[in-house]
């Protein structure tokens, strides 16, 4: 049974200043097929209407908007709807279009499903996703067993998303979602990217800084100036391990339990302090799984496939 402990740190999101202050009302091109009332384009095959949702109650609220459970009127079925704020500056809407063109594309039983994404002619986008009914990882304490059931899924997650190019760019508690089946699946696809060239960059401060690796902080102090293509995607490999241990011992794991979040600490734990490690009463396995995922140089960082065959989840199965 996971444990839940309330002595994480309140804020580990930091604000950075903003690309541009202008709000402009968005209006996407998402659909080709434009109705009077709301137009409706499908990430998958059965169509659900907005019409036909009714909400229950508000599951939480992002920077891009809030999130509603809602009842399909017929079907009674159950889903997550998020309203994406109505005025976007024109960096967050292109960041909008992003996140719908990676939900088109993904795919798996590893990630939220998107089922559908509206458009009222106002130019509002709603997203309907599957519900997890048992929210996101915050909060959650869990043993060595379940960690590793946890890891295993993140992990073919994140490896479906780095085959298809995609980095994810935001891997943290609050972006992994479970539910009572035991699944935990990748959520908030809203900093992703598709690396088109091989040798895009992500070390962008994009997503929660908290969870950004030494190289997007500082390429050159983590050794990684020489951008390689699998470079991009050891940064949600060091995201996720920072998450694994961080619902292993409850507390932001990069700094002291209790210490105070500011930019100037975390920027000198991540780029000049050591990485942090499993506890010492873990598993030798366990141990060395975390060590493979929070290795300083984006190049000596495992890959999400080659986490798959870690016996750390070998040793699980
Ligand atoms: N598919 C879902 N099923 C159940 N709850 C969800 C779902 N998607 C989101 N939520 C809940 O809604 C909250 C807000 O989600 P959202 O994706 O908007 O923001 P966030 O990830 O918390 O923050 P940000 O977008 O600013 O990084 C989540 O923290 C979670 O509690």
């Amino acid at each position: 049974m996971a444990l839940f402990r309330n002595n994480r740190l309140p804020n580990l999101k930091l604000s950075l200043p903003q690309a541009s202050t202008t709000s402009l009302p968005c209006c996407f091109p998402i659909v080709a097929f434009a109705t009077a009332s709301t137009t409706v384009t499908s990430c998958s095959s059965n169509t659900v209407s907005a019409s036909d949702l009714d909400r229950i109650n508000v599951l939480g609220n992002g920077n891009g908007g809030t999130v509603y459970k809602v009842r399909h009127k017929t079907t009674s079925e159950i889903y997550a709807l998020k309203k994406v704020k109505e005025y976007l500056d024109s960096a967050s809407r292109h960041q909008l279009l992003r996140e719908i063109e990676i939900l088109r594309l993904v795919d798996s039983p590893y990630a939220v499903k998107c089922h559908d994404i509206f458009q009222k002619p106002s130019g509002e986008v709603s997203i309907l996703m599957e519900y997890m009914d048992l929210g996101t990882l915050e909060s959650l304490v869990v043993t060595e067993d379940q960690l590793a059931l946890i890891a295993r899924q993140v992990l073919k997650g994140l490896n479906y998303l780095h085959e298809l190019k995609i980095v994810h760019r935001d891997i943290k508690p609050a972006n992994l979602l479970r539910n009572s089946k035991q699944e935990v699946k990748i959520a908030d696809f809203g900093v992703s990217k598709i690396v088109v060239k091989s040798l895009d960059k992500c070390n962008s401060f994009t997503g929660t800084c908290a969870y950004m690796s030494p190289e997007r902080f500082d390429s050159e102090a983590a050794g990684a100036e020489e951008e390689s293509e699998s470079n991009v995607y050891a940064g949600d490999i060091w995201s996720f391990g920072l998450t694994m241990l961080e619902i292993l011992v409850g507390y932001f794991p990069l700094l002291p339990q209790g210490q105070k979040l500011d930019w100037c600490t975390l920027m000198c734990a991540v780029c000049f302090g050591e990485p942090p490690k499993a506890p010492e009463e873990c598993s030798d396995e366990l141990k060395s799984f975390i060590d493979c995922c929070l290795r300083k140089k984006p190049s000596e960082r495992w890959t999400a496939s080659q986490l798959l065959s870690h016996p750390f989840l070998l040793l699980q199965d």
